[in-house]
């Protein structure tokens, strides 16, 4: 079987006029393998959030190809693509984006439900006490915590053992203790249930739960950190923000 959930190759999206328009990605070539867990991280403006829309079939590349499980899923058509993201993508996010009027137990479900399968309730207790929130399935999100309110919406993503689960600064709204938790919990989907994992994130301690680092600048992959720590992602994150610093202003297309 194929180990590599997903794969960009030579990926470009150009926002506006193709000439003078705004390359937000400029050539990305990635794998991410299955059972993988991967930050991508780089300046504001570098195409953190374009890469996770391109993969999630949210946005059509410019040029160059998205492959979900070895599906060449570029050019499907718009209602393809919504099957895709309801069945083989996951998501979650800074805000947590759960129905509010829901409870735990059927947010999670809600995933299977869309994609027309059963939400067999054992699957759904399963999913909710792997993230340790069995007591708590018939609460609604207001009356859960931030940190309970994120582990619902990871239960959520996992809910259709998806291809690929994209975080989009998954521990943004948290505080640091609970940040923690929450990369425990994302870090344990990865090396004890084998998920592949793609997060965002500004944040050096969150990337260092990851096993790769992939840092963009303009839009181009600038450099990948295996095992990263703390420091290490800390130091070359610095460091990039000299090199964009000290860079003149570029017009918006080099060429
Ligand atoms: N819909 C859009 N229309 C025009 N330009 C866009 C659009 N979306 C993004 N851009 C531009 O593309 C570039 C990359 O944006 P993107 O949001 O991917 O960056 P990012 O790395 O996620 O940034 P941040 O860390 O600030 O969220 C930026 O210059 C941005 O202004």
């Amino acid at each position: 079987m194929d180990t590599t959930a997903v794969q960009v190759r030579r990926l470009v999206r150009v926002y506006g006029d193709h000439q003078r328009g705004v390359r937000a990605l400029d050539g990305v070539d990635l794998d991410f393998a299955r059972g993988s867990f991967t930050a991508v991280m780089g300046p504001s403006g570098s195409g953190k959030s374009t890469l996770l829309s391109c993969i999630a079939g949210l946005d059509r590349p410019t040029e160059g190809d998205v492959l979900v499980d070895g599906d060449n899923v570029t050019f499907w058509a718009e209602d393809a693509r919504t099957q895709l993201r309801r069945e083989r993508i996951g998501f979650v996010f800074q805000s947590f984006h759960l129905m509010p009027y829901l409870t735990a137990a059927q947010n999670v479900a809600l995933p299977l439900r869309l994609a027309g399968r059963k939400a067999d309730p054992k699957l759904v207790r399963t999913l909710l006490e792997q993230v340790g929130l069995a007591g708590r399935a018939g609460h609604l999100p207001a009356e859960l915590s931030g940190g309970q309110q994120q582990r619902v919406a990871i239960a959520r993503a996992f809910a259709t053992s998806p291809a690929v689960v994209l975080a989009d600064e998954p521990t943004g709204a948290l505080d640091t203790a609970t940040a923690k938790d929450i990369l425990r919990l994302l870090r344990t989907a990865v090396t004890d249930l084998r998920q592949t994992i793609v997060m965002v994130t500004h944040d050096p301690v969150a990337a260092s739960y990851a096993d790769r680092v992939v840092f963009l600048v303009d839009g181009r992959v600038a450099g990948h950190m295996e095992h990263p720590t703390v420091d290490a992602v800390a130091g070359q994150l610095a460091q990039l923000d000299q090199l964009v610093a000290a860079a003149p202003a570029a017009p918006a297309v080099a060429r």
